[in-house]
């Protein structure tokens, strides 16, 4: 299990998390619900090491990786994928993937795999990234995410700015990511049907507190949206 107690992070003087618990189940996603502002960003840069936690811990598995920096809580398999469906602009589909796959021990054989999960890349493996559609970027992003080969997916909004019909498939991929290969995955978002679908468990974020939380199921729809309503 993927914890977080008490976590408190934010910028110069500054605090935006004030002491915010979440848990993401073994094989399970986890949704962090908000508005603009609420603190889904700061948290997941925390939980990355992007940003430092100024106190609180995270535990993974019960080992305490708090003080870890980004690049060893990459090597134990944690994966990023940032807001905005941020990609090599200039590079192509192929050179976008490749640059992660031989990055990374295991990359090139995790590429076939991955391929299959995403087929619409395969007919765009020569087209620059830059010329692709938003949809088309963030799977490229999930991508490039899963060739690392990691053990829990962090996801800032990966519905923003997609038409619908593309969220939905990004959304079923999640859900098989977490269901099939027991991918942990903990995303971001802000539209609660997309956030709801994909998840096991859920939390609202409100000005950098947890103001609802518990299992993603029918009631929680109408839990998050009040939460979300105040
Ligand atoms: N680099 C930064 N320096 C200072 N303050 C920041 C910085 N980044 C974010 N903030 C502030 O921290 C608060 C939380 O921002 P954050 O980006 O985490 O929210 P969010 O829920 O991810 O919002 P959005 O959905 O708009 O991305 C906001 O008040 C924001 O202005």
């Amino acid at each position: 299990m993927f914890k977080l107690e008490s976590l408190r992070s934010g910028y110069g003087r500054t605090e935006v998390l004030h002491g915010v618990d979440l848990v993401v189940p073994d094989d399970g996603v986890t949704t962090v619900l908000g508005h603009n502002g609420a603190g889904k960003t700061t948290l997941l840069k925390t939980v990355m090491g992007l940003l430092p936690a100024r106190s609180g811990r995270i535990t993974w598995d019960g080992e305490d990786i708090t003080r870890l920096s980004a690049h060893q809580r990459v090597r134990r398999g944690l994966a990023w994928v940032p807001q905005g469906q941020q990609s090599f602009g200039t590079l192509t589909t192929r050179e976008n993937l490749l640059v992660v796959a031989e990055a990374h021990p295991g990359g090139r054989g995790r590429l076939d795999e991955v391929l299959a999960l995403f087929p619409a890349l395969e007919e765009l493996m020569e087209r620059r990234a830059g010329l692709l559609s938003g949809g088309q970027r963030q799977q490229l992003s999930i991508a490039r995410a899963l060739l690392t080969g990691p053990r829990l997916l962090v996801l800032d909004e990966p519905s923003e700015g997609i038409q619908p019909s593309v969220v939905q498939e990004i959304e079923e991929k999640i859900v098989g990511l977490a269901s099939r290969s027991g991918t942990q995955v903990l995303l971001a978002e802000q539209k609660v049907g997309f956030a709801l679908n994909a998840a096991d468990e859920y939390a609202v974020l409100a000005t950098g507190r947890v103001v609802r939380a518990g299992r993603a199921d029918e009631a929680a729809v109408d839990a998050a949206r009040e939460a979300l309503a105040v």
